[in-house]
């Protein structure tokens, strides 16, 4: 409610609409025998002291009348928005519960009646039904119908495709259990988003029948009617007129004002309440590292509600590196990621005490300057290739316009790079790949052409955020063979996130193992098997099988759960789950560098 009184659309919205309530609730009973009351002597009067807005042609007072309409019109509207709402669900809804063939048919007879004037179809339904207020009614309903039926359709596909109906499809459940289940709860918000604005439809359209006679009939009486009653003084005296327009136009005003501040009010819902505070991180002392393509010092993400996902990383990458991230899901791999990759999602902060890329500090760059850095320096490889890959386009296309956007490249130059590139990767017959859409390349193939698509420009860096783990062990291997050769050809530097800690230890030169949001060890990755101390790392390590792991007895595993981001205790994160841990442990160890080799616990650095 707070949300929605926060814009001024909202705020007027909502004072017009609760004003209507209450007066629809009280006229009556207020101004119900003034509105009744036939005065012979005051017959289509204008505006006096005893008749603020005139009379009528009986003599009725034309302000109390339109007060005590207000119950009427409003009753009406909600009745044929109710009719709408219901039938044009059910219609929409209909093509997911029929055979295909009938459901197009439905979907094209949809199609058909929004593509009718909606009035035109409530005076026929009306006509049809017979002209009266239960007509106007049907009549409305039945025109507000299509556009929520073709609402719901539109959203009901949208979701359809989701793996949470798919798996419900797996299992044999049945259509309209689906629906009702899965896919309604799913699309209810935009339905509901919608009823504020139809009522306003609504109420308009219910007025415009009764205005043209085919509406209310007397002694009955909308707004609509009163209008149509005034409409015969209005050259003689045309303030009869005033009351019932201006009743009509601010409800229709209040009902789409706030349809739009729900809209807005739903749309800002996401964000959770309150700011993100990023911890002081003063700038770093010691001088950079002029090799690095990536250093990054107390990278920091901060989310609303105190949770940091990502807590003082610090990082470094050289040219023909590939330096591993590798931690339990949630431990802030992805997080790191998105924020040297400056994708970091709304209402996150980011802040660092250094942030240099291929040489350039970071803090120092406008918005452009760093997006223009970002876009040629850095690549990204993400997790699913199917989502990185436009399914509209042709894999060509998609790779020969980061030629042409970023090195001005024309559409041959552009397009003998990508054939170039693809070859590079392994993909065979790259020029017939190139005319070829994502969905007919298998996944390996996919996440090479985008790995490929990442080396159409120069990256200095390549983030590669779990590129395997959508793939089988033979093609991951043949991702990953891929992955080395790019950095020991180009002698970029990359930094390859996992949670598989024997794919880091094989592909990698360098290893960072985080846990709640924190780098605890930092090793080259021939050390890790051997000489790897944290008990984090160690533990990960122990839970890995190999050939010689008794098969009868169950794998190793790390017990308890590692802390939300929200949630991380002050002293070691780990604490909870250590077989080390000590009274020492109630503070937190910081990371201490011994050469190569750095690690964060007070029992073993
Ligand atoms: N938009 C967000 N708002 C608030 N918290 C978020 C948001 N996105 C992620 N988080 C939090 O950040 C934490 C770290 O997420 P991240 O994706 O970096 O983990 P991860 O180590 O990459 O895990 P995985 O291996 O499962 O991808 C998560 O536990 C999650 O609670």
């Amino acid at each position: 409610m707070r949300r929605l009184l926060r814009t001024p659309a909202g705020l007027v919205g909502t004072t017009l609409v609760a004003a209507l309530l209450v007066l629809a609730v009280v006229a009556p009973w207020i101004w119900g025998s003034d509105a009744t009351r036939i005065n012979p002597a005051q017959i289509g009067q204008g505006s006096s002291a005893a008749h603020l807005l005139g009379t009528d042609a009986l003599g009725r007072d034309l302000l109390a009348r339109t007060l005590v309409a207000t119950r009427l019109t409003l009753g009406l509207a909600a009745l044929a928005t109710g009719i709408g709402t219901a039938a044009g669900i059910v219609l929409g809804a209909l093509p997911s519960l029929l055979p295909r063939g009938w459901g197009r048919c439905v979907v094209a007879a949809v199609d058909i009646l929004v593509a009718f004037p909606a009035l035109l179809l409530a005076m026929f339904t009306a006509v049809v039904t017979g002209l009266g207020g239960r007509g106007a009614v049907l009549g409305i309903g039945v025109a507000l119908a299509p556009t929520f039926a073709r609402l719901t359709h539109t959203l009901t596909a949208s979701v359809a495709g989701s793996d949470y109906i798919a798996a419900a499809r797996m299992l044999r459940v049945p259509r309209h259990r689906v629906l009702t289940r899965h896919v309604l709860p799913n699309i209810a918000e935009p339905l509901i988003l919608n009823l504020a604005q139809s009522m306003g439809a609504a109420l308009l359209g219910l007025s415009a029948m009764s205005f043209l006679g085919m509406g209310v009939q007397a002694p009955s009486y909308d707004w609509g009617r009163l209008l149509n009653d005034a409409f015969g003084h209005v050259y003689v005296t045309p303030s009869v007129v005033v009351a019932p327009a201006v009743a009509v136009t601010l409800a229709g005003l209040g009902f789409m004002l706030l349809g739009d501040a729900f809209a807005a009010a739903a749309a800002r819902t996401i964000d959770p309440v309150g700011d993100a505070v990023l911890p002081d991180l003063p700038k770093a002392a010691a001088p950079a590292d002029p090799d690095a393509v990536l250093e990054i010092r107390d990278l920091t993400v901060a989310f609303p509600g105190g949770v940091t996902p990502v807590r003082q990383v610090s990082l470094t990458v050289r040219p023909g590196e590939i330096v591993g991230v590798v931690g339990e899901s949630g431990s802030g791999k992805s997080m790191t990621a998105a924020a040297i990759g400056d994708i970091v999602p709304h209402p996150g902060l980011v802040g660092s005490s250094r942030s240099r890329l291929c040489g350039v500090d970071l803090d120092t760059l406008t918005p452009a300057a760093r997006r223009k850095l970002l876009g040629s320096c850095l690549a990204m490889v993400f997790q699913d290739p199917t989502s990185s890959l436009n399914p509209a386009l042709r894999v060509g296309g998609q790779l020969a316009e980061v030629a042409t956007l970023h090195a001005g490249a024309t559409r041959a130059q552009a397009r003998a790079r990508a054939v170039e590139r693809l070859d590079r990767v392994h993909i065979k017959h790259p020029e017939h790949v190139i005319r070829q859409y994502p969905h007919e390349l298998s996944g390996g193939m996919r996440q090479r052409a985008v790995i490929a698509m990442g080396l159409m420009g120069t990256p200095r860096l390549i983030i590669a955020d779990e590129p395997t783990t959508a793939l089988d062990v033979t093609v991951q291997r043949e991702v990953l063979r891929v992955l080395r050769e790019v950095v020991d050809e180009s002698a970029a530097g990359a930094l390859f996130i996992s949670h598989d800690i024997a794919v880091v230890g094989e592909l990698c030169d360098r290893v960072a193992v985080m846990y709640a949001g924190r780098v605890v060890e930092e090793l080259p990755a021939a050390d890790l098997a051997a000489d790897a101390r944290h008990p984090y790392t160690r533990a990960l390590i122990g839970s890995l099988p190999d050939m010689a792991t008794d098969r009868s007895a169950p794998l190793t595993t790390i017990p308890g759960r590692q802390p939300a981001p929200g949630d991380v205790p002050t002293g070691c994160a780990f604490a909870d789950r250590c077989a080390l841990t000590t009274a020492r442990c109630a503070t937190r160890p910081r990371l201490v560098r011994d050469g190569q080799h750095a690690v964060a616990c007070w029992e073993v650095s």
